[in-house]
């Protein structure tokens, strides 16, 4: 129809569906060019992520975390994926008929659970991760803290009840040489890492490395600007379960005093956090991986989502440190 046939009518609804084509075009430029400060502050610099095993659940959160890394890959920023898989552990031994416990959120490590563990992280979560990365194109290498000496651990055990217990072949990683990963990252490639890492203490024994950990090692020998950690819940819960109780921003004195009534598998990951902000991380956040995208939002924008780990008490909110432009990072 021409504009001389046009209705006063129809004239007035062409009207209104331009004003809100230009409403939705004016928030979609918004929403990119809130990204411009931290595309910014992160160019360049090194990302570690870590995605645990309760956050891949579905094929569609594991696809949107595929794009997210090539999306900050592309972005300029250096990623790191170190990935769990303690479900998919846990599923592969009852399959085998093979029993297992946990104690001080750490799994109890027996040389026939080590096996599998090695089978499910480096075998298949590892591949898997690598493999929807690449459906973008030949970006990500899979790495084991196995491969080139990347990690080497030593035995570990726990604290249960105020009791020493012992988890057998559970480690810590002791020693990072993170030229391995570097040299994937200077070829424009997203390392895709598993926690398993050669026994110090005993040559071709390997350990079983809690995830969160050893994202926290490795970003802290990589020097990284973040270590984001993707897990099921919103965050850090100051009195799990209470729902009203979550944490959007804490620093190293109050976690450290808060880390002994933690339970399961929040004891890793706080003491993770803990470990890469000591250790020079400039800031380390849980987020919920069941969100789609969640990491963009986490990094690109100034919402702020799940708790972050700071080094001492600044400002509220996304705003762990502000420079003079008021810039957040
Ligand atoms: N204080 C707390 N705040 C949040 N979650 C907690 C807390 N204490 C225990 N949890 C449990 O920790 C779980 C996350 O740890 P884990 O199961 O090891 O996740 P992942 O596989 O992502 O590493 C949550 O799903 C929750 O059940
Ligand atoms: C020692 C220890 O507990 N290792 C973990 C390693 C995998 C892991 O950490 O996976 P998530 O990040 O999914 O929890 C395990 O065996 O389950």
């Amino acid at each position: 129809m021409s504009e001389e046939q046009m209705t006063p009518d129809a004239d007035a609804s062409a009207d209104a569906d331009a004003r809100s084509d230009a409403a939705a075009a004016a928030r979609k430029a918004g929403t990119l060019i809130e990204a411009l400060p931290w595309l910014k502050r992160f160019h360049g610099e090194t990302i570690v992520v870590k995605f645990g095993g309760n956050a891949m659940v579905s094929p569609e959160l594991q696809r949107a975390f595929a794009e997210d890394m090539v999306y900050l890959r592309y972005a300029g920023i250096r990623p790191v994926v170190v990935h769990g898989g303690g479900p998919q552990i846990s599923s592969m031994l009852d399959r085998l008929g093979i029993a297992s416990e946990f104690r001080g959120g750490y799994r109890v490590t027996t040389p026939e659970t080590m096996d599998v563990v090695r089978m499910v992280l480096s075998g298949q979560v590892n591949r898997e991760l690598v493999s929807l990365i690449n459906e973008h194109g030949p970006l990500a290498a899979g790495l084991s803290g196995e491969d080139a000496g990347l990690f080497r651990g030593r035995r570990r055990g726990a604290i249960v009840d105020g009791v020493e217990v012992d988890l057998g072949l559970v480690g810590d990683v002791v020693q990072v040489d993170p030229e391995a990963v570097l040299a994937q990252l200077d070829a424009g490639r997203i390392p895709v890492v598993s926690s398993i890492a050669p026994d110090l203490d005993q040559p071709g024994q390997s350990l079983n490395v809690n995830a969160d950990s050893a994202a926290a090692s490795l970003a802290v020998a990589l020097g990284a600007a973040k270590l984001v950690i993707l897990t099921d819940v919103a965050g850090l819960y100051r009195d799990w379960p209470n729902r009203d109780s979550l944490v959007s921003e804490i620093d190293v004195p109050e976690l450290e005093a808060l880390l002994p009534s933690l339970e399961s598998g929040m004891i890793p990951k706080m003491t993770a956090c803990l470990e890469a902000v000591a250790g020079g991380v400039p800031k380390a956040a849980i987020i919920d991986g069941r969100v789609p995208h969640s990491i963009l939002l986490e990094i690109f924008t100034r919402q702020g989502i799940g708790t972050e780990v700071v080094p001492a008490a600044v400002g509220a909110g996304n705003g762990a440190m502000t420079d003079a432009a008021g810039v957040t990072s």
